[in-house]
């Protein structure tokens, strides 16, 4: 068994707001293998796009630790914690809300390759050619602003985004839960191809379990802030053991649960 590339242990995070407390981490733990896809699947306001910010130190935890790529993430600071800050990328349900919305798709992408010091000025606009193509843009939509392409198309521009920063891990928040059906599809087969490509490790969220089977090896049921149930996706679909595993099943046709062959 390979070392895991992240074990998170017993994160707890409670938020406090108008006098009311909601406990969004509830003692969460899990464990990413290289290359793997977790799928985490729950119902709005479970905790997931909490857990994901807790693991990307966008929020801090009130308790727990992480182990990412054999060091303790959350105790890094300065040099060290900038540069294990490109290990973990993330891509959002919006990808416009992330973008600064001036920018052209080619800036966006030159960032991370200046920021993280990956590509002198010279050599930028070869690898932001080099990346759009690797998400199935060419390499001319440099040139165009990020408000003159498609929803699929800046997911795809997200996604190399996140790439130009050569990640060991990405955290995808609902990134088709905006997309249509057609398109979905289209971006789900990117995500999983680059994982292959590249061996990059996914936690892939979604409220869907029908998206969520489709790319993770494993799944994580969450319910008010605990991870309830985890498995072999095959086993999750066809046995859930938890009453939100249970409720999440149900709310998918019996047709778009099979497995592809
Ligand atoms: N900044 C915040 N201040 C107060 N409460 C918050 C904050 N962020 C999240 N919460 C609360 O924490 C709980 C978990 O929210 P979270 O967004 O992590 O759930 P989620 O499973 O990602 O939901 P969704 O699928 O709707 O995005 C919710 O009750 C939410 O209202």
């Amino acid at each position: 068994m390979p070392e895991p590339l992240l074990v998170a242990q017993n994160l707890c995070k409670t938020f406090t707001s108008r006098g009311r407390r909601v406990t969004a981490l509830d003692d969460v733990s899990l464990t990413l293998a290289p290359g793997e896809t977790l799928g985490l699947v729950g119902a709005s306001g479970s905790g997931k796009s909490t857990l994901a910010r807790v693991l990307l130190r966008l929020l801090p935890a009130d308790a727990g630790a992480v182990r990412l790529l054999g060091e303790d993430w959350f105790q890094l600071r300065g040099r060290a914690l900038r540069t294990r800050r490109r290990a973990i990328q993330m891509v959002f349900q919006d990808p416009l809300a992330a973008f600064n919305p001036r920018a052209t798709i080619g800036g966006v992408l030159a960032d991370p390759l200046r920021i993280h010091a990956l590509a002198d000025r010279a050599a930028r606009p070869m690898q932001v050619g080099a990346l759009l193509e690797q998400v199935g843009l060419p390499a001319s939509y440099a040139a165009r602003s990020i408000h003159e392409v498609s929803g699929g198309e800046r997911q795809r521009v997200a996604i190399a985004r996140a790439l130009a920063a050569r990640p060991s891990l990405i955290v995808f928040d609902e990134p088709v839960s905006a997309l249509d059906q057609s398109i979905r599809s289209e971006i789900l087969r990117l995500i999983t191809e680059l994982q292959k490509s590249e061996g990059l490790t996914y936690l892939f969220i979604a409220h869907d379990l029908a998206v969520v089977r489709l790319v993770s090896h494993r799944v994580a049921i969450m319910e008010s802030g605990r991870i309830v149930e985890t498995g072999p996706t095959p086993q999750i679909i066809d046995n859930p053991q938890s009453s939100a595993g249970r409720a999440l099943v149900a709310a998918v046709p019996r047709l778009a649960l099979r497995l592809p062959s």
